[in-house]
């Protein structure tokens, strides 16, 4: 690799000294031209932030090898699309890519709209009230919600898995906590601490759940396979995803294991709450310190969804603003402001060759903030997302969802759940929130998080 490129060394013991990872990648890379490298104790990483070397990057299929921090969500996710590789990677994604096609997103569609119309209600005892941190109800509604999607469960599961929610966060905590402390990513020292007890117990917890629920639903769908009947109960207009992997077990029995359904199943429901209820809560801190904002998003969803006090699909594609306010949410603060791979061969990023065996850092957070691709950085601007600022900016610099082969599976099924939640959100409540971007100090585990809680104020809308 070019040596001119070479930035900063860092010791194992510096970066676990510092709490705000976040901001100890950020002081490391920011002062430096991509890409720039730095050592994680052992570990030669190298980060990527050019929005040309990105798309290099991401869209080649010769790095799609997960970063070595994903071996600490495998005790959880299994070997799920999100920590697999190679063909069984290629092959189960090929595989699974049917559950977010756009007809099933249709189909998914009337859940979300009965799961934001419980979250409303939810609010409700906080209208006119102080601020209060809005994630103490979309945690479990996003459990609740993602739990119907993908096993038709209708939450009549026994009490003991009410904390459920709360592990998962406290799963990618504990992995986060491996990644940070370079002595845990040894398996013998990690197993003698307290963390790997909670997780053990966490994930005898989440998997027994999943498999309860799984065995429970499983003889009604054969059933209902068996009599060429896919699902029509009053819930679901499409399959769940559980009977959609159930035929394609029943068509091809050597497609997937027992186990390989379990951990796609855990993936689904772990991928699935914490992205969508950040980016909700971060959405409705953003509109409520920018009442005009506000303003024109509530405009839009007037002159769409008309008197309706909830959105159907048809709405959900009209309301282009409320999507730019979404997109403007994920660029300033992006559900995974970093990924990671590992190169298996040398790879060659223009005219540097990056040695085999090395960690690569895809930059997402030091694109959406960089001053020379976007107007105004580090402002809440929905109007960056304006189909003509988009037409002139590189492909590369927007990446929430990250790109290529590796990218997010869910991103159509993400934007159609959002716009559903923030809508039924915004026709019920005003928002308020007394910290705009520079005010909210922000951290990261495996996500970026805002210090202060996700704090709003909400009042029921006239
Ligand atoms: C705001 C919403 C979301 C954002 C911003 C987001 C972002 C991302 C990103 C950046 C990746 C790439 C991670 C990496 O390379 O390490 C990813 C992968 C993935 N996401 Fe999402 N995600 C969102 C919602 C969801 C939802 C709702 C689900 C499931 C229901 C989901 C399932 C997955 C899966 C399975 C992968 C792995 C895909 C693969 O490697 O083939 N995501 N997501």
């Amino acid at each position: 690799m070019d040596h001119n490129h070479t930035t900063s060394y860092i010791i194992a013991d510096y970066i676990t000294d510092i709490f705000d990872f976040l901001n100890v990648i950020l002081n490391l890379v920011n002062p430096y031209q991509s890409p720039t490298r730095f050592w994680m104790g052992p570990r030669l990483v190298v980060a990527v932030k050019d929005p040309n070397q990105l798309q290099i990057v991401l869209q080649s299929s010769k790095i799609t090898t997960k970063g070595f921090f994903y071996r600490f969500l495998e005790p959880f996710l299994g070997k799920g699309l999100f920590t697999s590789s190679g063909i069984t990677h290629k092959t189960h994604r090929k595989l699974l890519q049917p559950l977010f096609s756009q007809r099933m997103i249709e189909g998914y569609c009337h859940l979300f709209q009965k799961h934001a119309a419980k979250f409303v209600e939810r609010m409700r005892p906080h209208a006119g009230g102080p601020e209060f941190d809005v994630m103490l109800y979309l945690q479990n509604s996003a459990f609740e919600n993602t739990m119907d999607v993908l096993l038709e469960d209708k939450n009549e599961h026994s009490i003991d898995y009410k904390d459920v929610p709360q592990f998962i966060k406290r799963f990618y905590n504990i992995a986060f906590t491996r990644f940070r402390y370079v002595w845990l990513h040894w398996n013998y020292l990690f197993q003698k601490s307290s963390l790997f007890k909670d997780q053990a117990y966490m994930k005898i917890i989440a998997s027994t759940m999943i498999e309860e629920i799984m065995y429970k639903r499983l003889p009604e769908i054969i059933e209902r396979i068996k009599n060429n009947k896919m699902s029509t109960s009053d819930d679901l207009r499409v399959p769940s995803m559980l009977e959609q992997i159930a035929v394609m077990i029943y068509n091809d029995p050597n497609c997937l294991t027992v186990q390989n359904c379990i951990d796609h199943l855990m993936t689904l429901m772990a991928t699935g709450q914490d992205t969508y209820s950040t980016t909700v809560a971060f959405t409705c801190m953003m509109l409520g310190a920018h009442p005009d904002i506000q303003n024109l998003a509530v405009k839009e969803l007037r002159d769409v969804v008309g008197d309706k006090k909830s959105l159907d699909m048809d709405d959900v594609s009209k309301l282009k603003y409320l999507e730019m306010c979404i997109k403007e949410t994920l660029r300033l603060f992006p559900v995974a402001p970093f990924v990671l791979r590992e190169t298996t061969e040398d790879f060659q990023l223009g005219k540097i060759t990056i040695p085999k065996n090395v960690t690569v850092l895809i930059g997402i957070y030091f694109v959406h903030r960089d001053p020379t691709l976007w107007e105004r950085p580090n402002e809440f601007y929905p109007d960056h997302f304006q189909p003509e600022a988009v037409s002139k900016r590189h492909p590369y610099a927007y990446i929430p969802f990250s790109a290529g082969p590796r990218r997010c599976i869910a991103q159509q099924y993400s934007y159609t759940q959002l716009k559903v939640t923030l809508g039924a959100i915004l026709l019920h409540y005003e928002l308020e929130c007394q910290r705009k971007v520079e005010d909210i100090k922000l951290t990261s585990d495996i996500s970026v998080r805002p210090l202060c809680g996700y704090l709003i104020k909400i009042k029921e809308r006239v």
